[in-house]
């Protein structure tokens, strides 16, 4: 068992939705969580930075409680215990998809444990991130990087190509709001025009994200989340309004409560802040990386 390599992974923050992609589309920045795994004859857990003083210390942490289960899964070795030290970078409860980082953290550990020197089954990860999130658009892009496309129902992910001008804010409020929560509130079901209308933004959107930069605002037009989600962030959805008329696309990311604008960076350079919300600019970024410290 003390065989098994200490590893050390970085995994990215993700937008989820983009507006009209609702658990389809998803997009890394290059805004990171460092995790460090190795075993040990006790849990321990040191976290700094984000939900540093919020997460579980022992087997019930996010990101162990994923590493177990999924050795379990690939057939061991499970070690007695495990040691975790996590620099956080990405916001929890924000919607910019910090449990699909853990997530997927805790299933790269895993395999390079019970598999070592194998290329990562993509279709294994991403069943096992589904069961754990119930949706697939954070994980995916944390896994690959850049600008991802999952289509519900299929443990498939494509990655779409993104014009490398295009560039993000992220508006992050002090109040969090957990995805689950947010989820809580969708109908069940939707207008057709409001469908209609998504199909059609989510088209442009890819397009826009390939190479049309100009279309983003028209693109980024949601009908089947962000309305029902309003009441649950009023602060957030007043900026999204208020940053659309002024001619930004701005979206609510994930689940939200943070605020994204998509642009090319001299567009996002005008960004004023905005109170109550931090600003973080953002870069598209790479997908998750494993290794042992020291790489
Ligand atoms: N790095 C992490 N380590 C441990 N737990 C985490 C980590 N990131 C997220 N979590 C758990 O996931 C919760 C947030 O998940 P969620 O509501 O899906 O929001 P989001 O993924 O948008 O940040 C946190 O409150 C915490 O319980
Ligand atoms: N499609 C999901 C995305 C949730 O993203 P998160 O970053 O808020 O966890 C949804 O909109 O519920």
């Amino acid at each position: 068992m003390s065989e098994l390599p200490p590893l050390e992974l970085r995994v990215p923050a993700t937008s989820a939705n983009l507006g009209p992609g609702f658990d389809s589309l998803g997009l890394a920045w290059d805004l990171c969580d460092r995790v460090r795994v190795r075993v040990a004859r006790e849990y321990a857990v040191e976290v700094t930075g984000e939900g540093a003083g919020d997460v579980p210390r022992g087997p019930d942490h996010l990101i162990i409680a994923t590493l177990l289960g999924a050795l379990r899964d690939l057939g061991g070795p499970v070690p007695p215990a495990v040691a975790l030290e996590a620099e956080n970078a990405i916001p929890h409860a924000r919607g910019l998809g910090s449990s699909a980082a853990a997530v997927v953290a805790g299933l790269l550990a895993a395999w390079t444990w019970a598999r070592p020197g194998r290329p990562v089954d993509e279709r294994w990860l991403l069943r096992r991130a589904r069961a754990v999130e119930g949706h697939l658009d954070n994980a995916a892009p944390a896994l690959l990087g850049g600008l991802t496309l999952v289509v519900p129902g299929e443990d498939r992910v494509l990655r779409l190509p993104l014009d490398p001008r295009v560039a993000g804010a992220a508006f992050v409020p002090g109040d969090a709001l957990a995805t689950r929560a947010a989820r809580g509130v969708l109908p069940p079901t939707v207008p057709h025009t409001d469908a209609a209308e998504n199909a059609g933004a989510a088209g442009l959107l890819v397009h826009a994200l390939a190479g049309a930069p100009e279309e983003l605002l028209a693109a980024t037009r949601d009908r089947l989340h962000q309305p029902y989600r309003a009441p649950l962030m009023p602060a957030s959805a007043a900026l999204v309004e208020r940053l659309r008329d002024a001619g930004a696309a701005a979206v609510v990311s994930g689940a939200g409560p943070t605020v994204v604008v998509l642009g090319t960076a001299a567009e996002l350079a005008g960004i004023a802040p905005a109170t109550g919300f931090r600003v973080r600019r953002l870069r598209p970024g790479p997908g998750a990386s494993v290794g042992t410290p020291g790489d």
